[in-house]
């Protein structure tokens, strides 16, 4: 697969999945714009994917709690004559605690980080995509957007589970306009998510075959939104859960995954 000469927009590309997304484009010939807040390691990373791949490559530092970062991050690129053929909608975190727990502002920077700004950068570079008649959106979601909701990181199920139902409806509103768009729904990850919501003492618990490394996970997505798989789960023991959600009956497989959760997710 090559890239050679399209610009790609990817998010949260500072660490862990964005990043390795950034690199495995970059290999493809990508130009890469990078989105995150730690401005030194999209620089740091530019730097690199120039160097190693001979692409153009941009640092956008943006904060996207703030709604006005898709707006300001496209104009800046349009005024640089650049058009994203490639979107990683990929920025993302994990709030702990059960809902009531939280003030409504961390509800609400929650929402706009994981549902709102996604879906302003989808509607942002949608139009040039179809009138080019190439896309590729990639929406990073997760497996707990494919099972049951359960106690504690109350809207991190929920955000997911909306980008697998907006990722089909723009799949089937865009196959026929040259734009290709897939759910990505990895299970655990090696990246810094589980630092920053202090849940590593609890996640080194599970056993290592859960976790995948981000560059497979990265590798099977830019696979499948060429294929035109919808909504992608990568790895086996991930493929296994997401078959026995489906299987079982709901009431089974919700207290199948609250009793699982329980060891993961922090409830304080
Ligand atoms: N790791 C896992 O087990 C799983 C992760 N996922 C999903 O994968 C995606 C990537 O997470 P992952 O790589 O694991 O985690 P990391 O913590 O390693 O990376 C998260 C990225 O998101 C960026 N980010 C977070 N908040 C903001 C913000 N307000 N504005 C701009 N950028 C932000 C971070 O950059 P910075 O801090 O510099 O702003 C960083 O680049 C997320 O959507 C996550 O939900 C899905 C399933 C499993
Ligand atoms: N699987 C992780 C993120 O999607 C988690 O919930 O810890």
């Amino acid at each position: 697969m090559t890239y050679r000469g399209r610009w790609a927009l990817v998010t949260g590309a500072s660490a862990g999945i964005g990043a390795a997304f950034a690199r495995r484009l970059g290999a493809a010939g990508a130009n890469v714009a990078l989105v995150a807040r730690r401005r030194e390691r999209l620089e740091t990373l530019a730097g690199e994917l120039r160097r190693d791949h001979g692409v153009d490559a941009r640092a956008l530092p943006a904060d996207l709690a703030d709604p006005a970062a898709p707006d300001a991050i496209l104009d800046a690129l349009s005024r640089e004559r650049i058009a994203p053929d490639i979107l990683v909608n990929n920025a993302g975190y994990g709030l702990p605690g059960y809902y009531h727990a939280s003030p409504w502002r961390a509800h609400r920077e929650f929402l706009q980080v994981m549902v709102t700004s996604y879906a302003h950068f989808v509607r942002l570079v949608l139009p040039g995509m179809r009138e080019r008649g190439f896309g590729r959106i990639v929406q990073v979601a997760s497996l707990a957007g494919l099972v049951p909701g359960s106690a504690g990181h109350t809207l991190y199920g929920a955000s997911k589970a909306f980008l697998v139902s907006f990722s089909q409806s723009l799949a089937a509103e865009n196959e026929e306009a040259g734009v290709k768009v897939t759910a990505v729904c990895p299970g655990f990850t090696y990246s810094e998510f589980h630092d920053v919501n202090a849940t590593r003492p609890l996640v080194s618990k599970l056993p290592k075959y859960m976790f995948m490394e981000a560059g497979p996970v990265v590798d099977g997505a830019l696979a499948a939104v060429e294929r035109g798989h919808v909504v992608y789960v990568p790895g086996l023991w991930n493929k296994y859960v997401a078959w026995l959600m489906k299987a079982l009956p709901r009431t089974w497989a919700a207290k199948a995954v609250r009793r699982q959760s329980a060891k993961f997710r922090r409830s304080e």
